[in-house]
Formats: C-alpha cells, sequence, structure tokens
C-alpha cells in the first residue's frame, strides 16, 4: 500500500505538484496521466525520493518514506525509465544482478535470479546474459531495463514512459509482458504514461493530473462513464469513449446463450476485439469459447452496442 497524503512540490514561487492525495493498494497497476509539465514525473520520484517533497508525507506499507536513507529506499523500489537507463560497460546479467549484489545477495542467489527474468521476459539466458547492451534491439534493450528494476524483488515498482520508444506491435507485448510479471510477482505498480490507449489497458486506476493536481482518481470504467472535469473528458477523447469501454471488458461478460454461425471468438478477448470481428465479418453474432475451447455460447452485435452505450 502507497498512501500519499497532501504531497506538495515548489521549485522557488512554482508549485509543480499541488496537495496530491492518493491511496494505491497493493497489487494493482496505477497509471498517471497528464498534459506535459502536469507534474507527472516529480509526483512519481517523488515515492522514491528521487525528489523530495516540500510538504506531505508517503508511507509504503505504513512506514514513512523517510525513515530509510534515499539510497537505501531506491535499493527496494524499482525504477525503469524511457530509454531504460542501462550500464553500457556491464553485461546484461552484470546490469540485471546491480541491485542484488548491493544488497549482498550470495553468487547463486543472484545467478537464479537473473536466469529467472530472463526467462520471464522471453530471452535466452545463455544467448543474452554475456551480451552488452548495445548488442540488443531497443525492445530488447527496455525489457532488460524492466529486468533489472524488478531483480531485487520490490514489492514497488515505478515506471516513468517506460515503453514510449517502443513500436506499436512491441509496445503492445511489452504491455502485456508487464501485466503477466505484475501478477505474477504481485508488484505494485505505479507507470507515468502520455498514452492514454495504454493507461487504459494497464490500469486498475488512473490518476489524472492536470497542473500540478490530481484532478481524477478512479478505475478506467468510472473515469470513461463519469469524467470529473471537461480536462478528463478531452483526455479520454470523447469520440474514443465507445471503443475504450468494450477495450477493458472480456467477452467473457458479454456472453448470451446460444450459438451463432462461423468462427469462434475467445471469451478472455476484448469485447472491442469482438466488435471489430463482428463489424469486419459482416455477421450480428460470435459463438465464444471457453479457455478449453469448448463453446459456451455467443457474443452479439446487439449487446456490444448496449454496453458501449454511455449513461442516458
Ligand atoms: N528541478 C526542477 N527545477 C525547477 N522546475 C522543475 C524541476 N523539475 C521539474 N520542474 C518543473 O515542474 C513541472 C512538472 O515537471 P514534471 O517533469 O513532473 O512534468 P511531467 O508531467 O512529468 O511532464 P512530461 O510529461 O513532459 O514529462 C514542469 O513545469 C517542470 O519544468
Amino acid at each position: 500500500m502507497i498512501e500519499i497524503e497532501g504531497i506538495t512540490k515548489r521549485y522557488g514561487e512554482t508549485t509543480v505538484v499541488r496537495d496530491v492525495r492518493l491511496t494505491i493498494a497493493p497489487r494493482t497497476v496505477t497509471v498517471i496521466v497528464g498534459t506535459s509539465g502536469s507534474g507527472k514525473t516529480t509526483l512519481l520520484r517523488m515515492i522514491n525520493r528521487l525528489v523530495e517533497p516540500t510538504s506531505g508525507t508517503i508511507r509504503l506499507d505504513g512506514e514513512d518514506n523517510r525513515s530509510l536513507p534515499g539510497y537505501e529506499l531506491r535499493r527496494r523500489i524499482g525504477y525503469a525509465i524511457q530509454g531504460h537507463g542501462l550500464f553500457p560497460h556491464r553485461t546484461v546479467a552484470q546490469n540485471i544482478a546491480s541491485v542484488p549484489t548491493l544488497l549482498g545477495w550470495d553468487r547463486a542467489r543472484i545467478d537464479a535470479k537473473v536466469a529467472e527474468l530472463l526467462t520471464l521476459f522471453q530471452l535466452d539466458p545463455a544467448a543474452f546474459g554475456p551480451r552488452y547492451p548495445h548488442e540488443l534491439s531497443g525492445g530488447q534493450q527496455q525489457r532488460v531495463g524492466v529486468a533489472r528494476a524488478l531483480a531485487a524483488e520490490p514489492k514497488v515498482l515505478l515506471m516513468d514512459e517506460p515503453f514510449g520508444a517502443l513500436d506499436p506491435i512491441i509496445r503492445a507485448k511489452a504491455q502485456d509482458d508487464l501485466l503477466a510479471i505484475q501478477k505474477h510477482f504481485e508488484t505494485t505498480v505505479v507507470l507515468v504514461t502520455h498514452d492514454m490507449e495504454e493507461a487504459f489497458h494497464l490500469a486498475d486506476r488512473i490518476a489524472v493530473m492536470d497542473k500540478g493536481e490530481v484532478v481524477q482518481y478512479a478505475t478506467p470504467a468510472e473515469m470513461l462513464v463519469k469524467p470529473a472535469t471537461a480536462f478528463v473528458e478531452s483526455l479520454i477523447g470523447a469520440g474514443e469513449r465507445p471503443f475504450r469501454l468494450l477495450a477493458i471488458e472480456p467477452v467473457s461478460s458479454a456472453v448470451e446463450p446460444g450459438t451463432a454461425e462461423g468462427e469462434a471468438i475467445s471469451s478472455a478477448a476484448s469485447q472491442r476485439e469482438a466488435l471489430s470481428t463482428l463489424l469486419w465479418s459482416g455477421r450480428k453474432a460470435l459463438p465464444v469459447v471457453g479457455p478449453d475451447g469448448v463453446l459456451i455460447g455467443k457474443v452479439s452485435l446487439e449487446s456490444l452496442a448496449q454496453r458501449a452505450a454511455g449513461p442516458s
């Protein structure tokens, strides 16, 4: 649990973060969005004290984050940034081993951790461990950056535009990897992004910042149905709302009894994918199969249209 209480940051006369209050539940993904210069990075960096707040308190599992020296706090909190920040003269394995080495883990434990993380990120430890960062593609470097941030098994992972430099296909894959790994390690993730698509895909809760203040902190569904301000509405993109609503819900919650003609869709797919398939194939309904491939019902264009409609 991360409790941010009345956090303010001023530089001289300028207040860049104003009286922010957020409670972030453990094992969730919170995404901070907002326009450029709204204070997102500053807020994130006050959690691991790369930036010291002017006033207010941040508690991690009930403990004031000032109760430890900053460098020790930062060994406990994972931090991944755009451009990954890998050490260029250390191998991939040495990069990932950085914090565990500082913490004095024994060699066998470090080696096992490096191998585990590389495997989780689909990088063969024997092939990639000995390489240097410049011998990797951008997407591979980015995965190593996140692996390094996770190496000391932090309960909290802070991410600042971690996927900003990736092309759309690798980016989507990196997001899915992150969600799988977040569930596997039960990490609490706080992530800053400019990309609303990314925010809606990843977030359990979204915090919208405008001029240093959090103007809404809500689940994606709540935010779509009830944006708190005109700014939030414009950020969501009014024209995208029906599609975003469908994108955050799986087909499994729209299944109806009966069946339909043609190729089936998985119950784990998003309702937006189902809508897209329906429109593209010109059908009125699709058969739905469960995780075991067994037919469980259908999903219809009519019911998706109802689900995509805003409150009347
Ligand atoms: N060390 C500093 N000294 C003075 N002003 C600063 C400092 N760091 C940040 N700022 C200012 O604080 C404001 C918020 O910056 P911050 O980086 O938190 O915004 P952001 O929302 O993350 O922006 P972006 O999306 O562009 O990265 C900006 O106006 C910035 O110029």
